[in-house]
């Protein structure tokens, strides 16, 4: 589903990310975890074909990314760290231009909006501005914007930041169910235990280059600690402690 090869990003001289390379397979949920400033947000967005690498490539379903892959944008969908969704529309206006922006069938798109807003705890709110809406509601209804026309390929840029403690479990089981039927997920996030909890392979990101990769069973292993935490793992193996 995901192919990253060589990925590479310069800003005047200064490597935001230094040859990246992995690859996401369907049903998987892949964490991108790393320090602030290690590149996550740098290569999420070249692999969304919203910023351009300097070096590398990335494939997704089997065909080149670029910024103006239409068709393959039209298969995924990415959440920014900081959704930035239109104030002077409703939460229903946003979702109803959302649906319409990815053709989905009026049918579906009802049945879908409904269970999300059933799990985010959203029903009898649409009516309301998005400018009027908490931090937390403006996440979740950017989240329902992303997930309501089911994408292949779910990119999730710290996904949980605002969100109570049961829009944050409701989600988790969501994107773990999700991944069992075939789609995938690349989530990049602080919240380790998270991470712990849900990926299927977890990338350690730091300087912008690869520091470890593996499943968490894997990580431990190669610490040979097989009590550890990820949070354990990412603290020891980026000078954290
Ligand atoms: N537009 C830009 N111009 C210059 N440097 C940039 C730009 N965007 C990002 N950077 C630099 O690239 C590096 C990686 O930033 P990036 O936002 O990808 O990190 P991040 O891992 O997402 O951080 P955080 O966890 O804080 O969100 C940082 O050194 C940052 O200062």
């Amino acid at each position: 589903m995901i192919k990253v090869k060589q990925l590479g990003k310069e800003y005047g001289g200064h490597h935001a990310v230094k040859d990246l390379e992995f690859s996401v397979g369907e049903g998987e949920l892949f964490a991108f975890i790393g320090p602030n400033g290690s590149g996550k947000s740098t290569t999420i967005r070249m692999m969304t074909g919203l910023l351009r690498a300097t070096s590398g490539s990335v494939e997704l379903f089997g065909e080149e990314m670029g910024m103006d892959k239409v068709h393959l944008k039209r298969r995924i969908s990415f959440i920014p760290d900081t959704p930035d969704l239109i104030g002077k529309l409703t939460g229903r206006e946003y979702l109803n231009f959302i649906s319409s922006a990815y053709r989905m069938d009026e049918t579906d798109f009802r049945e879908e909006q409904q269970k999300l807003l059933e799990l985010f705890d959203l029903e009898g709110k649409l009516d309301t501005l998005v400018e009027e809406y908490s931090h937390g509601m403006r996440q979740k209804v950017a989240l329902i914007g992303a997930l309501v026309h089911r994408p292949d390929i779910l990119f999730l840029d710290e996904p949980t930041v605002g969100l109570d403690p049961k829009s944050n479990r409701n989600l988790k089981n969501y994107l773990r169910d999700y991944i069992t039927q075939g789609k995938t997920v690349f989530l990049t996030t602080h919240n380790l235990a998270l991470a712990e909890e849900i990926a299927t392979d977890i990338l350690i990101i730091y300087n912008g280059e690869n520091l470890a990769h593996g499943s968490l069973a894997e990580l431990r292993g190669r610490l040979e600690e097989p009590d550890a935490t990820l949070e354990d793992i990412f603290l020891k193996l980026t000078g954290g402690i």
